[in-house]
C-alpha cells in the first residue's frame, strides 16, 4: 500500500504544496510550523478540498482534480488521529470506541473491540469520561477509536506532542506496533526532528 500525493491548495496568504510518494511503514511529512502539514493531512482524508492535485492511497485514487474524482471523507477509510484526540466529551470512553466502530461496514472490520482495547491497553479507561483522561490516555483512545473505523491507512497529526517524556515513549511504542503488527500504513506529521527519524520509515520535508 503507498501514498502518491500531490496537492496544492491556497490557505490565506500561504500556498500549501505536498508532495509525497511512500509505500509501507511510516511516512513523515517533516516541516516548520504553518508550512502547511495538517492541511495535506486534511487533504488527504477529505475534509480539506485542494486547489489541484491528486491523492492516491494504495493505487485507488480518492482524489483528482483532471479527473473531476473526489471521494467523500467517509468513504476514504482513513483512520484520522487529531492531535488533540477529539474524543467526544459526552461520551465515555467505550462509547468513543464504539463510535469509530460503527462507523465501519461490517464487512470492511479487520479488528474487533476486544483486541483493539487489549492492543492498546485500556481496559481500566472504558468507563471513564474523555474530560478525566491525562494526554497520552486520550491520544491511545483517539488511536483505537480510529482503528475500529477499519482504516485502509492512518493519518497522525504530531502523535507525540505535549506529552512528557514516558509518555511520548509510550505513544511511540504504539505506534510502532501499529506499522509493524498491524502493518497499517501510516501518513504522520511533525515538526520535531528525533521524532521523525525516529519512527518514519521515510522522511518527506515540505
Ligand atoms: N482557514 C484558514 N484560512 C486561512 N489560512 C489558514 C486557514 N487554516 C490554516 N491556514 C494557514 O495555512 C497555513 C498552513 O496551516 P497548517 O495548520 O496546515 O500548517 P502546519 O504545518 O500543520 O502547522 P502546525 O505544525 O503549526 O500545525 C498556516 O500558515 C495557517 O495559518
Amino acid at each position: 500500500m503507498s501514498f502518491d500525493i500531490s496537492v496544492v491548495k491556497r490557505r490565506g496568504d500561504v500556498l500549501v504544496a505536498g508532495n509525497v510518494a511512500g509505500g509501507e511503514g511510516v511516512t513523515v511529512l517533516f516541516g516548520p510550523s504553518g508550512v502547511g502539514k495538517s492541511s495535506v493531512l486534511d487533504m488527504v482524508a477529505g475534509l480539506l478540498r485542494p486547489d489541484t492535485g491528486h491523492v492516491r492511497v494504495g493505487g485507488e485514487t480518492l482524489y483528482d482534480d483532471s479527473a473531476r474524482i473526489d471521494e467523500p471523507a467517509h468513504r476514504r477509510r482513513a483512520g484520522y488521529v487529531f492531535q488533540d484526540a477529539r474524543l467526544f466529551p459526552h461520551l465515555r470512553v467505550a462509547a468513543n470506541l464504539r463510535y469509530g466502530e460503527r462507523l465501519a461496514a461490517p464487512a470492511d472490520r479487520w479488528i474487533d473491540f476486544d483486541t483493539v482495547v487489549a492492543f492498546l491497553d485500556i481496559e481500566r479507561l472504558l468507563r471513564r469520561w474523555p474530560a478525566t483522561l491525562s494526554g497520552g490516555e486520550a491520544r491511545r483512545v483517539a488511536i483505537g477509536r480510529a482503528l475500529l473505523s477499519a482504516p485502509r491507512f492512518l493519518l497522525l497529526d504530531e502523535p507525540l506532542s505535549f506529552l512528557d517524556h514516558a509518555r511520548r515513549e509510550e505513544i511511540a511504542r504504539v505506534i510502532e506496533d501499529v506499522r509493524d503488527r498491524l502493518k497499517l500504513p501510516i501518513l504522520l506529521v511533525t515538526h520535531d526532528r528525533t521524532e521523525a527519524e525516529r519512527l518514519g520509515t521515510r522522511i518527506v520535508t515540505m
